[in-house]
């Protein structure tokens, strides 16, 4: 399937989120492989339920309707498991408890079999990012920066077929964001991944070069 055949990248068919009576959002949109879209819109306007919905966690408190395609699957029929939406958040959420490592390790898929195999992999991916040798060191005694790569890492080295970002770069200090969205957008569009970004910040958006979408 090519991208002109319009089955690629993700799309999304009149999706409406509601909780009660109240509408949230009412959203129709499609991302191209490598596009990166902009969603912003104000506080409890349902950005991060519609990340929920897509990657199959929302609260059954909501109503749903819609559709949405993903490389032309029905990704609604999918259960949350088997979505391979990656997502990355505000906090990195390193499993504290983990090394670097046993981060990745946890995020590789399942299919990739062999205890050599899975850990060469890890460290090739680690290499990779200027950071061979950071295997076994515990999250907590990485910098900021370290730890968005590893965030970013542990998100990609699960194989995502599209990107759902959700205020990533937030917490970063002003220099760091640049350069960690540089980072990430660059991997999005280098992947192929159709990405939805939520963000409040203009240069977030500026910088991802899509569509914007106001809720
Ligand atoms: N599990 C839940 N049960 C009931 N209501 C919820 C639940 N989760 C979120 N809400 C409500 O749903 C609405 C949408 O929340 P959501 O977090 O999607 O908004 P948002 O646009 O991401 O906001 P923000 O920009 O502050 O992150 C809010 O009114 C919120 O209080």
């Amino acid at each position: 399937m090519t991208a002109e055949s319009g089955q690629d990248g993700l799309v999304l068919e009149d999706v409406r989120i509601a909780l009660g009576e109240r509408r949230l959002l009412d959203l129709a949109c499609r991302v191209a492989p490598g596009e990166i879209l902009s969603v912003t819109g104000p506080s409890g306007s349902g950005k991060s339920s519609l990340f929920a919905f897509l990657a199959g966690f929302l609260d059954p408190a909501f109503t749903v309707a819609g559709r949405v395609r993903l490389d032309g699957e029905d990704l609604l029929a999918l259960p949350a498991a088997q979505r391979r939406v990656g997502l990355m958040f505000q906090d990195d959420l390193l499993f504290p408890h983990m090394s670097v490592g046993g981060n990745l390790l946890f995020a590789l898929p399942a299919s990739l079999r062999g205890r050599a195999a899975r850990r060469a992999r890890v460290e090739a991916v680690l290499a990779e990012a200027g950071l061979g040798g950071y295997a076994d060191r515990d999250p907590a005694t990485l910098s900021g920066g370290q730890r968005a790569r590893v965030a970013l890492l542990r998100t990609l080295i699960a194989e995502p077929r599209a990107l759902l970002l959700d205020e990533p770069f937030s917490k970063l200090d002003r220099a760091l964001r640049g350069q960690i969205r540089s980072l990430v957008f660059d991997r999005a569009r280098r992947l192929g991944l159709p990405t939805l970004l939520v963000t409040h910040d203009e240069e977030d958006a500026a910088a991802a070069g899509g569509p914007v979408v106001r809720l």
